[in-house]
């Protein structure tokens, strides 16, 4: 079932001072336009690397799922973590039916990269949320 690593999402209070460290630091030269994203409750920007994406996310409005997260760890932190699946669908029922926890209602919505997307609670996850998304149409692996 497990595919590419997508991107590690990272939280962050602020995503021009992440992408300022990415590129200070590190070297990072290439950083996406940050973007709203009202159904997940964050604004994302994508800071490419050679095989993957690092997802900065920032909290946007009050129900935002990382203002806990970013309570405990007021400096930011790894978030999650997304791996590629062919069928979200498929996907979410081989994990219901193994026992793992999917979170919200479990219905898959439409995440940063325009495909359907699940997380894992951390508890069936060794400690890691874990993300899955559709592998975007036309780029199959
Ligand atoms: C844009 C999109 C995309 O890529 O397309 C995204 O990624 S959106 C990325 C943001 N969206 C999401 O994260 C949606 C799914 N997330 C959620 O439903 C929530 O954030 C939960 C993961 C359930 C955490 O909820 P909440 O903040 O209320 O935490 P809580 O304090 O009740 O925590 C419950 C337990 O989970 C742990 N916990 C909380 N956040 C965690 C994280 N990021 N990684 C690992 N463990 C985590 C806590 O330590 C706690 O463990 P103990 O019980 O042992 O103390
Ligand atoms: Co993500």
């Amino acid at each position: 079932m497990i595919g590419r690593l997508n991107h590690v999402g990272v939280a962050t209070p602020s995503i021009e001072a992440s992408v300022a460290m990415y590129r200070d630091l590190l070297g990072a030269t290439k950083a996406h336009t940050p973007f709203d994203l009202p159904a997940q409750g964050v604004r994302v920007c994508f800071v490419d690397l050679p095989n993957s994406q690092v997802e900065l996310i920032e909290p946007l409005g009050d129900d935002s799922p990382i203002h806990g997260f970013l309570a405990k760890n007021p400096r930011g932190g790894q978030h999650h973590v997304c791996f590629e699946v062919d069928d979200i669908l498929a996907a979410r029922d081989a994990l219901r039916a193994k026992g793992a926890t999917i979170l919200g209602t479990g219905e898959p919505r439409i995440g940063a990269h325009g495909t359907p997307i699940i997380f894992v609670h951390p508890k069936d996850m060794g400690g890691v949320l874990v993300e899955l998304m559709e592998t975007p149409k036309g780029e199959a692996h």
